[in-house]
């Protein structure tokens, strides 16, 4: 579980985040949108702890996150926009060697088992990274999360840039991951995506977070129309 408790982040006059109060239940996704600057990265790096809260707690399971501190981490995992790995292993040695990092020893068989679970096709297990799509390496991703066997996984902007077909695969397993009890947060731009792949949706804007829906309340169409009311 995700809880933001009046978390706050100030650099130097600006106020980047502004008492932002949230919770994520396992088998919840939150889909964050909001304009450029509005806050959605500084609140994923607040609970990954890349970046120290001014006031407000983040917590991860009940527990806060401390910036530099392993207890919260290992039950999180991160999506960037573009997943960046080692690009001269294979996605199976990417997998493995990040699967040990987190503790976990896999046979090669439970690796590739990660990896077509998350819908990465068997040719592509023993290719080098750096030939491999965008697409490609959120599924790695993914599979790494599934691997640690996190129970929350935070994602910026993970749909900008991928084709509507690649789109399609990510949305079914985001919603395979929310089954599966995970929590999620999103940060995205994507109204469509949000509204299909969503449990929750928050609007940013200045810091705050000015509305929380619940997806199946609203439709593309009406959701458009409040972002566009709110930003
Ligand atoms: N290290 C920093 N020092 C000063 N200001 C910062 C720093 N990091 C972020 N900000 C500011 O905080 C605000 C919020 O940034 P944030 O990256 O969270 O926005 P965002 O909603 O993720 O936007 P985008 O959609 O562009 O990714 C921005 O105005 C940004 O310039």
């Amino acid at each position: 579980m995700l809880q933001a408790i009046s978390l706050s982040k100030q650099y130097q006059s600006f106020r980047a985040l502004d008492n932002l109060n949230l919770e994520i239940k396992a088998g919840e996704v939150f889909c964050l949108l909001g304009q450029n600057g509005a806050g959605k990265t500084t609140t994923i790096n607040l609970f990954l702890g890349f970046t120290a809260a001014t006031s407000g707690k983040a917590l991860v399971n009940g527990q806060e996150v401390v910036p530099g501190a392993a207890a919260t981490r290992r039950h999180i995992a991160y999506i960037p926009e573009v997943v960046m790995l080692y690009e001269q292993l294979s996605a199976l040695e990417n997998l493995d060697y990040f699967s040990r990092l987190a503790g976990f020893i896999y046979s090669q068989a439970q690796l590739s088992a990660f990896l077509l679970r998350c819908g990465l096709h068997e040719e592509a297990h023993r290719r080098a990274l750096k030939g491999f799509s965008k697409g490609m390496r959120q599924k790695v991703g993914i599979a790494i999360a599934l691997a640690k066997d996190a129970s929350a996984i935070l994602m910026d902007e993970p749909t900008s840039g991928l084709d509507p077909r690649a789109t399609d695969e990510f949305t079914r397993l985001v919603l395979e991951l929310g089954r599966q009890g995970k929590s999620v947060l999103m940060a995205t731009h994507d109204i469509f995506n949000a509204v299909s792949l969503g449990t929750h949706i928050g609007i940013m804007r200045r810091g705050q977070l000015i509305h929380t829906l619940n997806a199946s309340d609203i439709n593309a169409g009406d959701l458009q129309k409040l972002y566009l009311q709110t930003i």
